[in-house]
């Protein structure tokens, strides 16, 4: 069986491969590389679910098979939950390589005068499986933690320099794929899913 992972986010591909793999799922998995032509899909939703389900519905839709697709972002308390489903643009819309840090250095900049007990943040992740027959499984994963003033470490993306989750002191930049995996609100949104996925497919 093979299923398309539907998302354009180069650093996410590996963290979905290497977390359904890890839980058993026996798929070959596919990323949009495969698929020249695939929609481009507006992220129109107000919540990470709606979002999801609308790039998996699409890509589904264009590819004929079984989708995944996640949509996740950082809730920051002291900005009541933002940039949550705003995330990945929160700074306006940036190059590439420039996306990650404008969107990071204005959340730094937010919180410049927030102090360390009012840093809490957390990931949330929606992980979606769409069936061509349009059968649909989600999940849904958080990892509370604190926002540093710096950024440490240079795995993963987006936030993870400044994000140190609970009951840790290195930020998720810092920590290994499989330490990040192990604990993030993708691995257990996507741990969730796999069974259902294992049960569908
Ligand atoms: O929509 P796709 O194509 O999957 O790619 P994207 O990067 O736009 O992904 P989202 O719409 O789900 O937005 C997620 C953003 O939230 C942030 N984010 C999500 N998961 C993260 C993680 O594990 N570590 C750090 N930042 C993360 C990061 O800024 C992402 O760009
Ligand atoms: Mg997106």
């Amino acid at each position: 069986m093979r299923v398309v992972l539907a998302t354009r986010n180069k650093k996410k591909v590996p963290e979905m491969r290497a977390i359904l793999a890890d839980a058993g799922v026996e798929a070959e998995v596919l990323s949009l590389d495969a698929f020249p032509d695939a929609p481009e899909v507006p992220e129109t939703e107000p919540s990470f679910l709606g979002n999801a389900l609308l790039k998996a519905r699409a890509i589904a839709e264009h590819t004929g098979l079984p989708s995944v697709a996640d949509d996740s972002g950082l809730s920051v308390d002291e900005l009541r939950g933002m940039p949550g489903v705003l995330s990945a643009r929160w700074a306006g819309r940036f190059g590439a390589g420039d996306q990650d840090r404008a969107n990071l250095d204005l959340v730094l900049d937010q919180l410049a005068d927030t102090p360390a007990e009012r840093r809490g943040a957390e990931f949330v992740c929606a992980a979606v499986l769409v069936m061509p027959d349009g059968t649909e499984a989600v999940a849904e994963g958080v990892l509370r933690g604190r926002l540093l003033r710096e950024r440490r470490g240079e795995n993963g993306f987006g936030y993870d320099p400044v994000f140190v989750p609970e009951g840790e002191s290195r930020t998720t930049a810092e920590l290994s794929p499989e330490e990040k995996n192990a604990i993030s609100h993708r691995g257990i949104a996507f741990r969730r899913l796999a069974q259902e996925l294992a049960d569908i497919l």
